[in-house]
């Protein structure tokens, strides 16, 4: 069983104000009282005994723990420290105070391609590293891309959020049905076994229906279409690339390896 920092975490960090709040606790901007420098605080509330519906095994934390500890790349969010009291774990992770790749997007007058495709390939790169050690995000949703900073002309990419991620052992099955209904792989709503291509399908959304259920049967008919109010000036080179992801049996999908030389994203 991993060990965390009996510490309290107040003698440490001064608690600041609240980034957000889930099934899983709170993430809320910390300062470290040693050196001055923000960080996120990962509040997460750990269940007291197996009979409890209230917060999350403490195996599952783990898990994220391990997870984060062996993925560290520029394009995925640092964890620094774990602190454990009576019935909370706190995650201290690296604040990415660029804020959602969503809201970065939607608040320009028009994103040009090549803004795009260099945002796709930092994605790409996260998830690349990830998927060589084994290891899914399966949350993947536009929430859970970040931006390092909100000064820079060109912010760097970070990969917020692995309390869904798994690391698969050698010969492993595993399946779950966790996740955005918008935004999970068919094979997730099948049931069916899981691996790292869930997160290829994961992060677009042309599945939108008007309920959930609507969405998840889009999904899994891979219905979708280039509506031309948003897709008449986008390159055929592009529609190539997002139609070689929305792809239903996960075996014939492009990995991110492959992404990364599609010739949209790495032109010849
Ligand atoms: C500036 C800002 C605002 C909201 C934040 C974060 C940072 C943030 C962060 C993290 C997580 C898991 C959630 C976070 N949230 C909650 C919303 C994430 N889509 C994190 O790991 N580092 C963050 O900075």
């Amino acid at each position: 069983m991993a060990v965390f920092k009996p510490e309290n975490v107040e003698d440490l960090y001064e608690i600041g104000e609240v980034l957000g709040s889930g099934h899983f606790g709170q993430v809320r901007q910390v300062r470290e009282r040693a050196s001055g420098k923000c960080w996120a605080g990962k509040f997460l509330k750990i269940r007291k005994n197996s009979c409890s519906r209230l917060g999350l095994d403490r195996s599952s934390v783990e898990q994220e723990v391990e997870i984060l500890q062996a993925v560290q790349h520029p394009n995925i969010v640092i964890l620094k420290d774990v602190f454990e009291s009576r019935a909370e774990v706190v995650l201290i992770l690296e604040l990415v105070s660029g804020g959602e790749l969503f809201d970065f997007i939607a608040q320009k007058d028009n994103l040009l391609e090549s803004e795009a495709i260099e945002f796709m390939k930092q994605i790409l790169q996260g998830l690349s590293f990830m998927h060589s050690k084994n290891i899914a995000h399966f949350d993947l949703k536009p929430e859970n891309v970040m931006l390092s900073d909100n000064v820079s002309p060109h912010p760097n990419i970070k990969l917020i959020d692995f309390g869904l991620a798994h690391l698969f052992h050698q010969g492993e099955e595993y399946r779950s049905t966790s996740g955005t209904p918008q935004y999970i792989a068919p094979e997730v709503i099948n049931n069916e076994p899981l691996s790292t291509a869930a997160d290829i399908l994961s992060g677009l959304s042309p599945f939108q229906g008007d309920t959930n259920e609507d969405t998840l049967k889009n999904v899994i008919a891979m219905n979708y279409e280039f509506h031309a109010q948003y897709f008449s000036t986008t390159s055929s080179m592009a529609k190539d690339f997002i139609q070689k992801l929305l792809v239903k049996n996960p075996n014939e999908r492009m990995t991110a390896e492959e992404c990364l030389l599609h010739p949209w994203i790495k032109p010849i």
